[in-house]
């Protein structure tokens, strides 16, 4: 009995071993993996630092190893275009996670989990229509933003100069201008039900980013610890969800189609309308898309905000340029759009923000639909794959001496913007590009200018520099700190 065990298990051993040489066959060469765990305990020493390294090693695209799952890795600008922009209809589907469907509840519907298929291209198009249409990266939003800054204006005055963390008043700015335009309505920094929905949000992405191992293992789900942390995602997920549907709810009641005062409100539009994609469609799919502007709207661009303030401390000469072109193009008035041509070291500064710690450093995963070939490699149907972002921003070829924070490398001779700036996409680029591009400029824009007119920040006294080395989450963030902001006279 003992010897056919011992037959039985290195039969195992053998068959999985040739189905993994088989199956590694199909995609492009990468580092060599391990069983059961492929290429996971290197990658813990951070994705983007160990791609870097492996690009060295094997090229543009190569294959790692999620666990049992292969993953090809897209590096530097032309590899990256040539899959997520020349072939955008192949390269644009998102792959099925364990996690997301857990919280999603219905596959496929939504915008940003959803796969490449007419009912995302609809959703996605309707919900870019109503943000347009309420002013998303256009002038008739900008004093939404700018009330938004003054209140973040103030509450950074309150702080008295004395060490506080950014991170909790940037992102109520930041989610207020998303709620303004899908909710049509914006909170108060104390209001208790919007607070306890950022805290939600909050421990939503902190508990999702802890239970990644269940998209690579969800037979994991059975060790009770990990179940635990699945049930905490769960459950966040769940409360954002009620939040939404009881605005949705709301809108239903009051909705009169000559009078659309939001994105939700377009949505109900179309539906009322009898648009032939959204009303076939469940109700989770608004709830769903609904969902994805909210989450995507705040962390992401106070993340960047954050990293922009983090850098400026260390680098107070830098500050000070931003701050005398500041003076010196906007005197007293409020910030514009319409200066930003006046400001091109501001724009710069937030740019070079961008590109030295780039928020999404592996993009969201993608997925083939169809096998393609990119630079001579065969790539299957079904791939999963991560365009990796940070490889375009850290390229020594394009930013000379990466690591160094300096502004100057967006701008030509005459200080003036360069224009089409090469390997740079923080936002993407293809079918999937971030949708709100336009309305995060604005955003980053107004912000960032509204703060450095009015304060001048520094590290408390004595306290060592910031560490940029980043921690990964929903976005890949700065670990916390704490920043003085001093009132300018
Ligand atoms: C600095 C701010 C932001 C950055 C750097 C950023 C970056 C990105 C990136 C890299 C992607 C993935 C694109 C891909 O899969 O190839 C993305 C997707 C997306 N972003 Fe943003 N984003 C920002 C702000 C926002 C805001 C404010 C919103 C909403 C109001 C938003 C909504 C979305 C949505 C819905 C998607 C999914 C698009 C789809 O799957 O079709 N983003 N963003």
């Amino acid at each position: 009995m003992e010897f056919l065990l011992v037959v039985a298990f290195a039969l195992l051993v053998v068959f999985l071993y040739v189905r993994n040489v088989r199956l590694r066959r199909k995609y492009p060469p990468g580092p060599r993996a391990w069983p059961i765990v492929g290429n996971l305990r290197d990658l813990a020493r951070g994705e983007h630092r160990v791609f870097a390294e492996w690009r060295l090693k094997y090229g543009d695209v190569f294959t790692v190893w999620l666990g049992p799952r292969p993953a090809v890795v897209l590096n530097g600008q032309d590899t990256v275009k040539e899959a997520l922009h020349k072939h955008g209809d192949i390269f644009s589907s998102r792959p099925d996670l364990f996690l997301w469907r857990r919280t999603i509840r219905t596959r496929g519907k939504g915008i940003a989990t959803a796969p490449f298929s007419r009912e995302w291209k609809e959703t996605r198009k309707v919900a870019l229509t109503w943000l347009n249409a309420f002013g998303a990266g256009k002038q008739s939003l900008e004093p939404t933003i700018v009330q938004e800054a003054q209140d973040l204006v103030q509450v950074f005055k309150d702080k008295q100069g004395q060490p506080f963390d950014l991170t909790v008043p940037l992102s109520l700015a930041a989610s207020n201008v998303v709620c303004s335009l899908v909710f049509g309505r914006r909170f108060n920094h104390d209001d208790e039900r919007f607070c306890r929905l950022m805290e939600i949000q909050s421990r939503y992405f902190r508990s999702n980013a802890s239970a990644q191992a269940l998209n690579v293992y969800p037979i994991l789900r059975h060790v009770p610890s990990v179940r635990r942390r699945m049930e905490e995602v769960v459950t966040c997920s769940d409360e954002l969800r009620s939040f939404v549907i009881e605005v949705i709810q709301e809108h239903r009641e009051t909705f009169d189609p000559n009078n659309i005062r939001d994105v939700i409100d377009g949505f109900l539009l179309e539906e009322h309308q009898g648009n032939r994609v959204l009303s076939e469609l469940p109700e989770d799919n608004i709830i769903n898309a609904i969902r994805n502007l909210f989450l995507a709207g705040s962390d992401t661009t106070a993340t960047t905000l954050r990293w922009a303030l983090l850098y400026l401390v260390m680098n107070m000469d830098v500050q000070r340029k931003v701050q005398d072109e500041i003076d010196v193009s906007l005197r007293k008035q409020t910030p514009s759009m319409l200066l930003r041509d006046h400001l091109p070291y501001t724009e710069a500064t937030i740019r070079e923000a961008q590109r030295i710690r780039t928020i999404a450093p592996s993009s969201i995963p993608h997925e083939t639909t169809a096998s393609a070939t990119i630079l001579g490699h065969q790539i299957p149907a079904g791939t999963f794959i991560l365009p990796n972002l940070w490889s375009l921003h850290m390229d020594p070829k394009y930013w000379p001496d990466p690591e160094r924070f300096d502004p100057t490398r967006f701008l030509d001779a005459d200080g003036q913007l360069a224009p089409g700036t090469e390997s740079f996409l923080p936002f993407s680029i293809g079918p999937r590009r971030c949708l709100a591009e336009q309305l995060a400029k604005f955003d980053l824009f107004l912000f960032f200018t509204s703060l450095l007119q009015r304060f001048t920040f520094k590290l408390p006294e004595g306290a060592p520099p910031p560490d940029t080395e980043g921690i990964f989450g929903f976005v890949f963030s700065p670990k916390p700190f704490e920043i003085c902001a001093i009132p300018r006279v």
